[in-house]
């Protein structure tokens, strides 16, 4: 069993459901500590959601999980992936986020065809057979609910898609490489209602296939999306569990506070 010693809550996860956990890790920005001694155990195949307020180290610590802070912060402690210390210079961080895909906030496709949007990743991981290629794009395409609207104009520009339709080709890029583990950093806060309910969708689909780590700001999103919920503050992680429970009957009265909207 994997046991996320938070304090205020603490879940139990059989070990073989565990797609990865942090140990006591702490992330320093310079001199300033952006996390203390975060423990958490995401489970295989579920939506886990980490919440709080601007500046709580939600994405610091999102980041952290694909050694995104290389080179920007210090990260200290274990990161275990699949029986291996992650935050090792000795891991290959290439193959990191090959295993752990990552969507930000802002979509940002490349400058090229919808098809070279995939392609690019999976050549320089050394794909390069046309069928095989084909086959990836519309696969994963297909998977971000994104297929329908362009397999009739795979060479167009992919800045020439909607905000919405971008996201969810910034989903389609990383699953292309067939990930375990999807991070997403608040993938639909520049997205409008209808763009953002289908990216929730497409999430929905994923879970069924990948363990999906998500960063939002917004609390509805939270409780209607994710099987988990880890909430930070100052850098803490206050308190962990199902979403139902966290929602409902919050242990820390500064939970229950910021998801009734009373800070933050
Ligand atoms: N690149 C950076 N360099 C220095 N400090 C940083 C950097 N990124 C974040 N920080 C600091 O780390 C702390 C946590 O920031 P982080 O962005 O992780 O919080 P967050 O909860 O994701 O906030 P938001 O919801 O606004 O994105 C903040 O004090 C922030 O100023």
């Amino acid at each position: 069993m994997g046991k996320n010693n938070l304090g205020a809550e603490t879940i139990m996860i059989p070990r073989e459901e565990i797609a990865i956990e942090t140990k006591k890790i702490d992330v320093y920005y310079g001199s300033n500590k952006a996390i203390s001694n975060a423990s958490l155990a995401f489970p295989r195949f579920k939506i886990s959601a980490l919440i709080g307020a601007s500046g709580s180290g939600k994405s610091t610590f999102l980041r952290s999980l694909n050694r995104m802070n290389d080179g920007i912060a210090t990260v200290k402690g274990e990161i275990m992936y699949r029986s291996t210390n992650i935050n090792s210079v000795k891991v290959n961080v290439y193959q990191v986020r090959k295993h752990i895909g990552m969507v930000f906030q802002r979509p940002n496709p490349f400058a090229r065809s919808i098809r070279n949007n995939i392609t690019f990743a999976l050549k320089e991981h050394g794909i390069h057979g046309e069928d095989e290629l084909n086959k990836r794009v519309e696969e994963s395409l297909r998977a971000a609910a994104l297929w329908d609207e362009v397999k009739d104009s795979l060479d167009k520009s992919a800045l020439s898609l909607s905000g919405g339709q971008a996201q969810r080709l910034c989903i389609a890029r990383s699953i292309a490489l067939k990930p375990d583990i999807l991070l997403l950093d608040e993938p639909a806060s520049a997205l409008d209602p209808v763009s953002t309910s289908k990216i929730e969708t497409t999430l929905r689909e994923l879970k069924k296939k990948y363990t999906i780590i998500i960063v939002t700001h917004n609390m509805q999103q939270a409780s209607r999306l994710s099987d988990y919920t880890a909430f930070f503050h100052m850098g803490k992680v206050v308190e962990y569990g199902q979403t139902n429970n966290i929602f409902t009957s919050p242990r820390a009265n500064i939970t229950e506070k910021y998801i009734s909207g009373n800070f933050g």
